[in-house]
């Protein structure tokens, strides 16, 4: 059955802006009636005439069959406002387009409207899932054609999509892109300063509602009566591991929203023949997060999983170890980068990079060397984005859950967007656009990712093409820096972070848009939301927080379907640690969790990482390999039987274990106590030390290198975690019935190992503390002594003066801030 516009289908619709929206007069009886309807001739009109339905190229599908899409047709003579006033609407039910057929139809307005000559199979199902008013959740590789899941239910009806979205980036980039495409979008939220806006969306007028979480609980009644007006086919949930507590952008909204579930049930609202269905839809969802989901957003039990592959056949992956808070790193770290955005302007191949002197002299910057990873600048992104909510409209209407989004969830946002200035499209409004800008080009220049094995490895004989590169640093400062370095050795690079002036992060999106720029050295500001199709690199300068951030921010690179690179350098003689953030006691527990699970990834040397980050996120890749990452590449190194060092380790640890529980069953009150406490909870660097007491063979082993072996004797059960605090790998260990088992019984048995990241590092340095027969041995010679000595001296760092307040009698006062300091002021004050 086709409605046409509000007095279409049963007749029975309330009319809350019938002048708004005119309504079809003709009436087919079929969906291919409708798309063959508007073959009528067009007549002369005058200029400030609305346009005849037939000839109106807007969001709904009138004409596909004989008039070719023209979005500027009418556009430019028409303002702005009266397109949206005079917009003809035309409305299909779904049961009409289920009958017809659908996947024709679709496909061609996907190659008038949008340039791609077919749907993807997994679109294919979502929209079948969705005609049968099932509701869906789509998990499908970034990059893969989501969106066009939820847009084109709008497009098939004629009725409104809600689109719930996280991110006023994400919303304004999707509505930007909808608009060259002709299609009307709006974002609705607390970036949107208009409420004119908000109540034009109410009225019907956006094909597409982008709006936050916070916003649309609001408005449940105004969208129950924008579904008994103009029609609501379909709430989608983008980006929905944010609904779960146990996904990496959590968003305690986000788990209201089943409240969209209740309000729109065919039960509740009369006029409804079926509920509203919905369609959940991410690329970053561990099977936890997934069965939250479903039960979090009331979904329906038959709800359809839609699941592809998170493989991004086309990226290669690549682990690198760098010191990566110091700026000496640059030059070593960024040289093939350089060269590859400088060579050609140097026809002799040479690379005029500066060096780490020349670079200070230039910059007139001190040294941050050693800068440890700990030590990130924590006046980072929160309180920026306080800063940053300041120059916002105050809006009364706005809940202060949406203020508080902004705030607190929006950092992204607010980073990319200041304040209402910040828009190009002042209201948030979109309209398909006259002077259409998108390029029809780029999307046929997208090629299909290799499919097959000897696609891959054909790969692996081609350079990288050009293209853009966006490096993530976790800090602001380290934007500036990089993005200065690069600059002073020719590169085009930018920085991006949320301090910058506005204008300034306009230019850098336009420009990086426009393939102006060649490197955005960025924070997480520049992360969700882009989509550009030639991104060649993403380098991660530092660890990651999750490996469900790295793979969405991974996954910005090679949309066009060509090789590109996506490299981590990290340093792997330091844990990472999570930056600030306001987290509950099982957030921060969740936290430290993912971000293990990140620092295994980086540690990794034996298996393949693509298979490692699909597999992390539930999906089987058996015995596949990607062929294109370092570790397909170099294959693994070579394996070790560390079976003394394992045995010495397990001893030390299970002896420490033993002396512990004996003290179990004799409980004799305080006695017992202060034993315990003495022995309690040795950390592995104990342990180490106690090693090196014992047995002087076990000496010259670094410390990473029994880290590594630590962590590879708790994957294998031997050992397990002992404190119930929250850390990254392994740190207060105690045995387990297999370890002691394995000292019992298996004492003859080697015990191989692949040496990880760490574990190699610590073979290939230098020896810190090697026994001190060997460092005695060096000091005899004078030669070794006098090296020693010079290196000592230009390693040292000038200390800097320590700003301390003298005390009463001229003694320094101690520094109340941390624990020492107030255990000195007490002896001080005495
Ligand atoms: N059927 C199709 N054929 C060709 N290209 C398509 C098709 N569907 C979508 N695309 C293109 O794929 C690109 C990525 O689409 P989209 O932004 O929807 O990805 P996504 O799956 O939402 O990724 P992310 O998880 O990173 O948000 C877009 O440029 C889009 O136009
Ligand atoms: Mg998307």
């Amino acid at each position: 059955m086709v409605r046409g516009g509000l007095s279409g289908g049963g007749g029975n619709r309330k009319l809350p802006n019938k002048g708004n929206l005119t309504s079809s007069s003709s009436k087919q009886t079929t969906i291919l009636d409708h798309f063959k309807f508007s073959s009528k001739p067009t007549q002369k009109r005058a200029s400030n005439a609305p346009p005849p339905l037939e000839e109106l190229p807007d969001a709904s599908i009138q004409g596909l069959e004989e008039v070719p899409h023209d979005p500027g047709k009418y556009r430019e003579e028409d303002s702005f406002s009266r397109i949206l006033e005079s917009k003809p609407i035309r409305f299909v039910d779904e049961e009409d387009i289920a009958k017809g057929d659908w996947e024709g139809m679709a496909d061609k307005l996907l190659q008038e409207r949008f340039g791609y000559p077919c749907l993807k199979s997994f679109q294919k199902e979502a929209l079948a899932a969705w005609l049968a008013h099932e509701d869906c959740l789509v998990l499908a590789a970034t990059g893969s054609g989501k969106s066009l899941c939820f847009q084109i239910p709008a497009l098939l009806t004629g009725k409104v999509v809600v689109v719930i979205s996280p991110l006023i980036s994400l919303m304004h980039d999707q509505c930007l892109k909808l608009s060259k495409h002709g299609v009307s979008a709006c974002f609705l939220g607390s970036g949107q300063p208009d409420s004119s806006v908000e109540k034009k969306a109410m009225r019907g007028m956006y094909d597409i509602i982008y709006v936050c979480p916070e916003t649309v609980l609001r408005l449940i009644k105004q969208l129950q009566e924008l579904a008994e007006s103009r029609g609501i086919t379909l709430f989608a949930i983008d980006e929905v591991h944010c609904v779960s507590k146990w996904g990496h952008d959590f968003r305690p909204d986000y788990r209201r929203l089943s409240v969209l579930r209740e309000s729109f049930r065919a039960c509740k609202l009369s006029f409804l023949k079926f509920d509203i269905p919905l369609m959940a839809l991410t690329a970053t969802a561990t099977t936890l997060v997934r069965e939250d989901v479903l039960k979090v957003l009331g979904m329906s039990k038959e709800t359809k999983i839609v699941l592809t592959s998170f493989f991004r056949s086309n990226l290669r992956f690549l682990v690198k170890h760098s010191r990566t808070g110091s700026s000496k790193s640059y030059g070593k770290d960024f040289g093939q980068l350089i060269e590859i955005y400088t060579r050609k302007k140097k026809p002799n191949g040479k690379v005029c990079s500066l060096s780490f002197e020349e670079y200070k002299d230039q910059s007139g910057e001190a040294s941050d060397d050693g800068l440890p990873e700990e030590d990130w600048d924590s006046s980072s992104d929160m309180k920026d984005v306080e800063d940053d909510c300041s120059d916002m409209v105050e809006d009364n209407t706005i809940s202060s859950a949406e203020k508080e989004m902004s705030i607190e969830y929006l950092e992204n946002d607010v980073d990319v967007f200041q304040s209402v200035n910040d828009w190009d499209d002042a209201c948030g409004e979109f309209c398909g656009q006259s002077s259409t800008t998108w390029d029809v080009s780029e999307s046929c220049r997208k090629t299909d990712p290799p499919n097959t094995m000897e696609e891959r490895l054909m790969l692996l004989q081609e350079p990288l093409e050009d293209g853009p590169t966006i490096i993530y640093v976790p800090t602001r400062k380290e934007t500036l820096s990089i993005a200065k370095y690069l600059c002073g050795v020719g590169v085009k690079a930018a920085a991006y972070n949320a301090s910058l002036p506005k204008s300034h992060l306009r230019q850098v999106h336009k420009e990086f848009h426009q393939n102006m720029l060649q490197v955005v050295v960025a924070t997480i500001a520049f992360g969700m939301g882009i989509d550009k199709s030639n991104i060649r690199r993403i380098i991660h300068y530092g660890w990651p927080q999750s490996l469900e951030a790295y793979y969405q921010e991974a996954g910005r690179a090679g949309r066009d379907g060509k090789l590109a690179e996506c490299i981590l350098y990290a340093n792997m003689s330091r844990m990472p640690s999570l930056l600030p953030s306001k987290r509950s006691e099982e957030q921060t527990k969740q936290a430290y969790k993912m971000l293990s699970d990140c620092f295994r990834y980086g540690m990794n040397t034996s298996c393949c990482r693509a298979k490692i980050l699909v597999e992390y996120f539930g999906e089987d890749f058996s015995n596949k390999k990607c062929l294109l990452c370092d570790v397909c590449v170099n294959g693994p190194p070579e394996i070790q039987n560390l079976k003394e060092e394992a045995d010495i380790l397990m001893q030390v640890i299970a002896a420490h274990h033993e002396c512990w529980s004996s003290l179990d069953g004799s409980y004799d009150g305080i006695y017992t106590d202060i034993k315990r406490q003495k022995l309690m909870k040795p950390n592995l660097r104990m342990f180490v030390s106690k090693i090196r007491e014992q047995s002087q063979k076990f000496c010259t082993i670094d410390q990473l290198c029994w880290q590594g072996l630590a962590r590879i004797m708790e994957s294998k059960g031997y050992i397990r975690e002992g404190d119930d605090r929250n850390h990254v790998q392994i740190k207060f260990p105690e045995p387990t019935k297999l370890g002691l088992d394995f000292l019992q019984f298996d004492r003859e048995q080697p015990f191989y190992i692949i040496p990880e990241a760490d574990m190699l590092l610590s073979m290939n340095k230098c020896k810190s503390y090697a026994t001190f027969a060997d460092w005695g041995k060096g000091w005899a010679d004078p030669e070794i002594r006098r090296k020693r000595l010079r290196r000592s001296q230009s390693n040292r760092k000038p200390r800097k003066p320590r700003n301390r307040q003298k005390g009463k009698f001229g003694k320094v006062k101690p520094d109340s801030k941390t624990a020492r300091g107030r255990i000195a002021a007490k002896i001080f004050k005495k």
